[in-house]
């Protein structure tokens, strides 16, 4: 079993002090950096670009940084992203033209590369791609804002694409994003996630330790 990462949504952090509060939220334990993109044309919201991940990069910021892209054309963000620092870069499949040509791409700039699925988006555009990925991103809320609550539907979906990546032998995680919480989390690695973005869960409360300790710990239930 692959370790569990905890991916914090800066989407809840406070903008205005930004690099203070990844380092506190990375200081607090959290493993990755979740930096989501979005163009207020594929989600009908606007967030942060290339310059606010180089701003981290710069500020002192290791730690991996997961950019979500949501936005379309996807191709002429990837290697501004990865100039800027980006670790692993992930798209929704249907804002591209040419899916193959974007993950490689990503893997030509250097990045991890992934795959995200909205709740309604099928699993067929996994075809033929499963060798150039290394991860999976089921969406469990439809994307383009924090806050949302968890779509129950997502666990079927996670079981099954845990399936697909167990039969095809490659190292592939299976993150998901949207309304993940401590009471939600076990259900939600049960089903077969090992690397879980959350925002809101995180960032609204005081104290970021004690969420994730807890987060954590009720992820041990399953590791033990
Ligand atoms: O991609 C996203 C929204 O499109 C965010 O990563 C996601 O919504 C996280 O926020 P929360 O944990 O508050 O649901
Ligand atoms: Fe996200």
């Amino acid at each position: 079993m692959r370790p569990f990462l905890i991916a914090p949504s800066i989407l809840s952090a406070d903008f205005a002090r930004l690099g203070e509060d990844v380092d506190a939220v990375l200081n607090a334990g959290a493993d990755v950096v979740h930096f989501d993109v979005m163009d207020n044309h594929y989600v009908p919201n606007l967030t942060i670009g290339p310059m606010v991940c180089k701003a981290l990069r710069d500020y002192g910021v290791t730690a991996d940084i997961d950019v979500h892209l949501m936005v379309k054309p996807v191709d002429r963000m990837i290697g501004d992203f990865a100039r800027a620092g980006a670790s692993i870069i992930t798209f929704h499949p249907e804002a591209t033209e040419h899916l193959d040509r974007s993950l490689q791409l990503i893997k030509e700039s250097g990045c991890k590369a992934g795959l995200v699925f909205n709740p309604g988006t099928p699993l067929h555009y996994l075809d033929h791609v499963m060798d150039k990925l290394d991860v999976i991103l089921l969406m469990s809320v439809n994307p383009g804002f924090g806050g949302q609550s968890f779509i129950p539907s997502t666990l079927d979906k996670l079981r099954q694409v845990k399936k697909l990546i167990d039969a095809s032998g490659f190292d592939i995680r299976l993150q998901v994003d949207g309304g993940v919480k401590v009471d939600n989390i076990g259900e939600i690695a049960a089903a077969g996630a090992d690397m879980f973005v959350a925002g809101s869960a995180i960032f609204n409360k005081p104290d970021y330790k004690a969420v994730i300790d807890e987060m954590r710990s009720e992820l041990a239930k399953l590791e033990s």
